[in-house]
């Protein structure tokens, strides 16, 4: 089958799991509202404080008879300051009467004999009256600071006039400097002008008055300014806690482990988690932008974005990720709050001064800044700063590496802080996936220094053979003596034809899979004290040895807990081995680049169904084609195929929350099918399944056997029976016996066991006590003693135990028309098609035992039988 390979591949799997992201957040709609609207209700709130505070100043009563607030020094007309979304000029002075000719000369000499200061031409503009200027002035505040008016009231008299931005603004305890740059200039210019009118014999009159500058109407106070930045800190928290919970759940649900076994590239699923959160942020900054941040400029919008980024990688990434400590989505949001509480906490101090002043050492500096949330306070609280009122500044593009404030105070400016939140950003994302490479998490254990090597970037094969467990105090004859007394003599005869062959000339056109030694220990950590220490250790994977054949199924049975699914994980890589190896097709689990090969020809039903409620089972095989890297011509119909494969075409465009537990196993195996892969790992497959569905999914495995290696794990005998071309036996970690299923019968077999149980009411057991009971449970041990000459092995109120020798498994009884009724091997053909025949889909197979009428058993309603 065609695949896309390389960068293309890497392209595909990053589309396929943001579309995923995608259709999940428009199919948990509730959820993607909730979390883009939180920000939406912090701002809604902001200005319902603000609204409410003016009204009540306006109508309390107790505010009407309060006097006047104070004054309070009014903030000034800033200097014009041409900037991103300023696009008009600014003039350095302004003046009228331009008619006259006096007047003008006197402007020019002004300009003449201030080349530096009085700047060009075109900084100042002359207007015909004085109304004319002080409407202009009104209309344009930003774009003057001073101006001249001088009149010609005759040709002796020249009004002249100054007006000055007065007022000034407390910065820091201190008040601006509010004297008018031009004044000295002026007064130089009107005594040239005196003196030269003295000299020339005409006498100038000189009326001077000060007046005070044109001001707009000013917002003195407002709350939202204030407010606004400390609120949008605990909307971004919000955020944050609804999206670490997601992400905790779907690791909960082990949606996260796929990746682990579906052969994604490394920074793909990290690239995807940004994906999703920054994809969430951005869209938050489409109203957050235009609510908030209108005069706050560009500056606005790239701090958003670079916040967006940042922090939920910094704090989500880690402590989400494989390596992250918080497995639970209930503990992830106590956690996410104590985060949010404690964020919230730094900000705020942040936001108050700590520690970037000129007063705390440049050290305290630098390790805060390696929070991002706290950059992110700091940038808001010189936004705030620059925007308290309609008239401010705000900090555009162009000023941002200039001080918003005073140079003895001014620790960051805003290029800064720009550059250590990408920084953090990337140094973050970094660490994290580092420490996913580098932890053997996905049972393979880079070096530490694996990005040195250039195997790692070109992606060449080095297949390392460790015949020894890594860790020689965890040879396996070691952790118990007597493991070997309990392997039986084929066990021993497969572990020595393996040990003794040479595996790097394994016989790779027979051999699949070889498992060599391979040991798997989980340690328990508990805390004592401060200290964390190694409590306990559970060898669940004792040293196996197990060779595999193409074109076969081996089947691993055994109870619960004998160590069958770690086995199989440890082969898929879900889990890091702790000692042996496995060689697949020849390349070693324990070699990164080995894995990544073996991923790509592997397919993995896991024994818990591993699918997202919001997919439909066509979109499951859709998303899988693509990461598994078939080329996008084939995925429709493969994807068809296998869904009328496993009969789930019907249900096909149905989400997979709403399918039944056996359709899901069947979506399972599909998903495992995907791509044609060489080696399929299925983990109790049939778990839930009936016996048509049962049956259904046998004959589809028996015939995915062709061309691939099967590992089935069960612990059905009749499943391993059926199914498996060899089987191995475990319990408590160790192999105890392998063979073929008529080597296993032949060497251990005894019997057929059946169950006779009394069938389940809609709420419970029918009652034991009723004579009719007693009657049943007679009448089947009648029909086994009389039949089979077998007594009850077992039995109480609610179950009866029949063990049948194999020598008597010819006098079962035939009834007429019918066929033997115990059930099992060859026998289920026929009881399948009585199911189906009957339209009995949802009944145990044995049950048939009632229904073939032995008049034995006419009277034993309301029990069942199983085998
Ligand atoms: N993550 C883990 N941490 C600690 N012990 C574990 C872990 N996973 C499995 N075990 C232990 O390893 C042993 C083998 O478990 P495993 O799940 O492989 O058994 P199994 O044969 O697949 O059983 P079942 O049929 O019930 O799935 C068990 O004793 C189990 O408690």
């Amino acid at each position: 089958m065609a695949r896309v390979e390389g960068w293309r591949l890497l392209v595909q799997q990053f589309k396929a799991l943001l579309l995923k992201n995608l259709l999940l957040s428009w199919r948990r709609r509730f959820l993607t509202a909730l979390h883009l609207t939180s920000s939406l209700f912090f701002i809604l709130l902001i200005f319902g404080v603000d609204i409410s505070l003016k009204s009540r100043r306006r109508t309390t009563t107790a505010f009407r008879d309060l006097p006047d607030p104070p004054a309070v020094p009014v903030d000034p007309i800033l200097p014009c300051e041409s900037g991103f979304f300023i696009k008009s000029p600014c003039y350095d002075f302004i003046w009228t009467t331009n008619s006259s000719s006096v007047i003008a000369s006197i402007v020019g000499r002004i300009m003449q004999t201030n080349p530096g200061r009085v700047i060009p031409d075109s900084k100042v503009i002359g207007f015909k009256n004085i109304e004319d200027a002080e409407e202009w002035l009104l209309q344009n505040p930003l774009r003057c600071t001073g101006a001249i008016h001088m009149e010609e009231r005759s040709p002796s008299v020249i009004a002249y006039g100054i007006q000055t931005n007065s007022t000034s603004k407390m910065e820091r305890g201190s008040y601006e400097d509010p004297v008018f740059k031009f004044q000295l200039p002026l007064q130089l210019a009107a005594e040239r002008a005196i003196t030269a009118n003295l000299l020339g014999g005409t006498y100038i009159d000189w009326n001077v008055y000060f007046k005070e500058f044109a001001h707009p109407p000013v917002d003195v106070f407002s709350v939202v300014a204030v407010i606004a930045p400390t609120f949008l800190l605990a909307a971004s928290m919000f955020g944050f806690v609804i999206q670490m919970s997601n992400l905790v759940a779907e690791r909960e649900l082990k949606l996260r482990q796929i990746p682990t076994t579906g052969h994604v590239y490394d920074g793909t699923v990290g690239l995807c988690v940004l994906g999703i959160l920054d994809y969430m942020g951005l869209l938050s900054c489409f109203y957050l932008i235009p609510s908030l941040g209108a005069l706050w400029y560009d500056v606005w919008i790239l701090l958003i974005s670079a916040q967006q980024f940042s922090a939920p990688v910094v704090l989500i990434f880690p402590l989400s990720s494989k390596h992250g400590f918080i497995s639970k989505s209930s503990s992830s949001k106590t956690v996410g709050f104590c985060i949010f509480i404690i964020g919230f906490l730094t900000q705020l101090v942040t936001y108050f001064g700590f520690p970037y002043n000129v007063s705390f050492a440049k050290s305290f500096q630098i390790i805060w800044s390696f929070f991002p949330p706290n950059l992110l306070a700091i940038a808001l609280y010189y936004l705030g700063r620059a925007t308290t009122n309609e008239q401010d500044p705000g900090i555009s593009w162009e000023n941002r590496k200039v001080c918003s404030f005073s140079e003895s105070d001014c620790v960051l400016t805003m290029e800064k802080i720009f550059v250590w939140l990408m920084a953090t950003f990337l140094l973050w994302l970094l660490s994290a996936i580092y420490i996913d490479n580098v932890l053997p998490v996905n049972g393979v254990r880079k070096p530490w220094l694996y990005f040195l090597k250039v195997s790692y970037w070109t992606g060449a094969s080095t297949i390392q053979i460790k015949d020894k467990p890594r860790d020689g105090s965890r040879n396996y004859d070691a952790i118990d003596s007597s493991i070997d007394e309990k392997k039986d003599e084929d066990v021993r005869a497969e572990e020595n034809s393996i040990k003794t062959a040479d595996a790097n000339s394994m016989d790779k056109e027979n051999v699949a899979i070889q498992v060599r030694g391979l040991m798997k220990t989980f340690t328990k950590v508990s805390r004592k004290g401060l200290c964390w220490k190694k409590t306990d250790e559970h060898h669940a994977v004792k040293g196996l040895w197990i060779n595999i054949k193409k074109d076969s199924l081996f089947c691993l049975l055994g109870q619960n807990g004998a160590g069958k699914s770690t086995t199989i994980s440890c082969i898929t890589g879900v889990l890091p081995i702790s000692g042996g190896d496995v060689l697949i097709y020849g390349d070693s689990i324990t070699s990164p680049a080995g894995m990544n090969q073996i991923r790509s020809h592997m397919g993995v039903c896991p024994q818990f169904d591993v699918l997202w409620d919001n997919l439909s089972g066509l979109e499951h095989l859709h998303l899988f084609a693509q990461i598994k890297g078939l080329h996008p011509s084939h995925i429709v119909q493969h994807s068809m195929d296998l869904m009328e494969h496993v009969k789930l075409t019907e249900a096909m465009h149905v989400q997979a929350g709403n399918y039944s537990g056996g359709m899901k196993r069947r979506l399972s195996v599909a998903i495992a099918l995907i791509g044609d892969p060489k080696i399929v790992c299925l983990d109790e497959p049939t778990t839930g399944m009936d016996p048509v569905t049962r049956r259904h999914v046998w004959n589809m495995i028996e015939e995915a056997k062709v061309g691939r290696a099967i590992i089935l794990t069960t612990h059905s005998m009749e499943e391993a029976d059926i199914l498996g071309d060899r089987i191995a036996i475990m319990t408590r970690g160790v192999m105890r016996c392998i063979g073929t299923p008529i080597r296993l019968k032949s060497r251990y077999g005894s019997g057929y066991i059946i169950n006779v149980m009394r069938k389940k009411i809609t709420n419970g057991y029918s009652s034991s006590s009723s004579p009719t009971n007693h009657v049943q449970r007679e009448a089947f041990e009648t029909f086994f003693k009389e039949q089979l000459n077998v007594a009850p092995k077992q039995e109480n109120e609610d179950f009866i135990t029949f063990i049948i020798p194999y020598d008597r498994e010819t006098q079962l009884p035939i009834t007429e028309g019918t066929q033997p009724s115990v059930v099992h091997g060859d026998n289920f053909d026929h009881i399948t098609e009585l199911l189906q025949g009957e339209e009995r889909q949802d009944a145990p197979p044995a049950v048939i035992l009632q229904e073939l009428e032995h008049p034995a058993l006419s009277s034993a309603q309301g029990w069942s039988i199983e085998l």
